[in-house]
Formats: structure tokens, sequence, C-alpha cells
């Protein structure tokens, strides 16, 4: 479980500085799906990058199951995003020269898998999204949707404990976002993850557990939707 205390993240660029997250505190139970919704620029995704080990605060800590990765060298950083925590995007971020099964073993040569299980596992993780027919195709041979399949395929096949989802179906038409969430909403259950989901999308947060609401860099927990 994770356990944000008075986390604050301050950028200094170009000669201003911007406090993109203040003062937050934050509970996420294990298995819970949290969805974080917030006008542009107020932090979101600030704060999934905090949850991720991509970033540390400027103050504060943010602890995932008793370990602070506000204070983590980088080498253990990297080994949690590596091992524990999947991570879906809104533009996919798929290598376009490597197949979709590729893209998936990817994920798993940080982890030193051999080579035969990986490729076992991408092409098991591929069938679980429903691209098993489409495992040689390179992405740019793939629809949006199925893109984004291969993307949550890549986050799932390293089997984390937690899933950060950021826009995961900002860039997909709302049949497409339908069949999208219903498939995010099957693998949550499916493995007890923990799911992060940062969204514009009033249609999207109402599928979560609780809604939390930015608003220039605070967060607003009152399970109060917007849009
Ligand atoms: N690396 C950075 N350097 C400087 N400022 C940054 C950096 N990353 C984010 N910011 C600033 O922090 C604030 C929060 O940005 P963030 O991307 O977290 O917002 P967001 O709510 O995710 O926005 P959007 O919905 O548009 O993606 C913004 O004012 C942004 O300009």
């Amino acid at each position: 479980m994770y356990t944000l205390t008075g986390v604050s993240k301050t950028f200094r660029a170009r000669g201003s500085t911007v406090t993109a997250v203040r003062d937050l505190n934050l509970s996420i139970a294990d298995g819970e799906w949290l969805a974080i919704q917030g006008r542009t620029g107020s932090g979101k995704s600030t704060l999934l990058q905090l949850l991720g080990g991509m970033d540390r605060p400027s103050t504060g800590t943010v602890n995932l199951d008793g370990q602070d990765l506000a204070t983590m060298s980088e080498k253990q950083l990297t080994e949690i995003r590596a091992a524990r925590v999947g991570f879906v995007f809104q533009m996919f971020n798929l290598i376009p020269t490597l197949s979709a099964i590729e893209n998936v073993e990817a994920a798993l040569v940080p982890l030193r898998t051999p080579a035969v299980q990986r490729r076992e596992r991408a092409a098991a993780a591929l069938a679980a999204v429903g691209l098993a027919d489409r495992a040689g195709h390179l992405p740019s041979e793939l629809s949006g949707g199925q893109q984004q399949r291969v993307g949550i395929a890549r986050a799932l096949v390293k089997e984390p404990s937690v899933l950060l989802a950021d826009e995961p179906t900002g860039n997909l038409d709302v049949d497409t976002r339908d069949e999208i969430l219903t498939l995010l909403e099957q693998i949550w259950t499916a493995n007890q993850l923990t799911l992060v989901l940062v969204t514009h999308d009033s249609a999207v947060a109402a599928l979560a557990e609780r809604v939390a609401v930015m608003h220039d860099g605070k967060l607003d927990i009152t399970g109060t939707r917007i849009g």
C-alpha cells in the first residue's frame, strides 16, 4: 500500500519555480482503484510519476509497502519500476521498430528473464489482452485500441502489484475507450492490482472505487467527480 505524507514537488525551469504538487497526504490501499481527475496543469501526471518512482518529491515521503521511494537510490528505484510498477500511457509509447510481442518482451529484459520465458510470458500477456493473432505486427500496423492493448500487455507481463495509467483512453474514440476500460476492469479484478488512473473523463473516473480531484497541486479526496 501507498502512504504519501507531506509530499510537494517543485520544478525550477527558466528562472521560475512551479509547484506541481503541494503538501499532499494520501493513502492508497492494496487492490484499490483510484481515479485522479483535475484540470490540465493541476499536477496529476507529476503525482503519478512520484507514485511510480520516476521522480522524487522535493519534500515528503512516498512510502510503498514500507519503503520510502523519496530516499531510494536510482538503482533501487529502477528495480522497483522494473519489477513492481506497470505504466500505461496516453500515447501508448511503443517502440515503433519492434513487433507487438517484442515490445511486450522488452519489459522483461531489466528483470533478466531468460529469452525463452520472455517469449512465453509475452505471448501469454498478448493473449490475455486479446491480441494473440497480432504478435508479429508492428505498432504502425495496429489500430489505436490494439496499440493500447499491447501497452497494457507490456505493463502486465512483469506481474506488477501496481498499475499506473496516465489518460490511457485519452487518444481513443468512445467505443474503443469503453473496450479498453472493460479490459482494464477485468485485469484489475483478476490480478488484484492497485490501479491509479489519471483522467479528464468523468465517465472513466466513474468506474473507479474512489476519485481524487487535483486543484493546483492540492488533492481533494471527497469522492466528487468533475466534468
Ligand atoms: N519537468 C518539468 N519542469 C518544469 N515544470 C514542470 C515539469 N513537469 C511538470 N511541470 C509543471 O508542473 C505543473 C503540473 O504539471 P502536470 O503535467 O503534472 O499536470 P497535469 O495535471 O498532468 O496536466 P495535463 O492534464 O495537461 O497532463 C504544470 O504547471 C507544469 O508546467
